[in-house]
């Protein structure tokens, strides 16, 4: 379980994050959206460990959520995120030498041949078990985002934070990744926290749908308070059903969302 109390972030000045408090339950799929610059993405550094909040808490099992990356959570960012001179098993074999043993590390003998077995299940599992020997300047950008994936889940993690994974692929493309990051959530019983821009996207991957806006605004001064969650919508099977809702709660709002 996650759960965020009175969280706040900032940068100097630049109130980001203000206020927040949720629960998260395991299993939960969390699609975030919101406009450009409201924090979402801050929101998933903090997650992984890469920043740190500035006041309240983040918590994780009911202990603070480590402030450094771990295994236990992976991530995949729009920008491709590969080593261009190593084929793409060496990139997953690279992505575990490196948890286990730091930057410099190299894996010898049985840990090796166990990280090859363990790339090339990872790999199969994200449909590149025919593409092990290419390098990514020979993947199309879809076939690069599977690599990403497999390197987030090499350390079996339990959350998995996806930022605007599919924003640069085209929508045939997407389909495909839509149906293989549900069928991971389902079979790795996966926390996923994904921000995405694609509203339709957010309804048809998510159990719940967060709107990120500021409720209060100075126009003197814009960054002096930050984004919260204002809306936190269950998604109900009928996508229908979940648009009207949120169509009738950001009437009230001042976000601006494109469907
Ligand atoms: N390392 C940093 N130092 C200072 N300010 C930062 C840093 N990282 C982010 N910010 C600021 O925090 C705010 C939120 O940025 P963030 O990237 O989280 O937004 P976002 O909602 O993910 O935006 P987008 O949808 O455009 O990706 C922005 O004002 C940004 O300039």
């Amino acid at each position: 379980m996650i759960e965020a109390k009175n969280l706040w972030k900032q940068y100097g000045d630049n109130v980001v994050l203000e206020q927040l408090n949720l629960t998260v339950n395991e299993g939960d799929f969390i699609t975030m959206v919101g406009s450009s610059g409201c924090g979402k993405s801050t929101f998933l550094k903090l997650l992984l460990g890469t920043e740190s909040l500035t006041r309240g808490e983040l918590l994780i099992n009911k202990k603070p959520i480590p402030n450094e990356p771990g295994p236990e959570r992976g991530i995949v960012f729009q920008q491709y995120s590969v080593f261009p001179h190593m084929t793409v098993l060496e990139n997953v074999m690279a992505a575990k030498a490196f948890s286990r043993q730091g930057i410099t590390g190299y894996l010898f003998g049985n840990a090796k041949r166990d990280a090859k077995e363990a790339a090339e299940a990872i790999l199969t599992e994200v449909g590149l078990q025919h593409s092990l020997n290419k390098y990514p300047h020979e993947l199309s950008g879809g076939m690069k985002q599977r690599l990403a994936i497999a390197q987030a889940l090499l350390g079996k993690p339990k959350i998995l934070l996806l930022d605007e994974p599919f924003g640069a692929l085209d929508p045939g493309i997407r389909a495909e990744m839509h149906q293989l990051v549900l069928n991971l959530w389902r079979e790795h019983g996966l926390t996923i926290f994904m921000v995405t821009h694609d509203l339709k996207e957010g309804f048809s991957l998510g159990t719940r749908l967060w709107v990120f806006d500021k409720i209060r605004h100075d126009p003197q001064e814009p960054n002096a308070y930050g984004a919260t969650i204002t809306y936190d919508i269950p998604v109900t099977r009928n996508h229908e059903d979940s648009l009207k809702m949120l169509t009738e709660h950001t009437s009230k709002s001042s976000t601006t969302i494109t469907q």
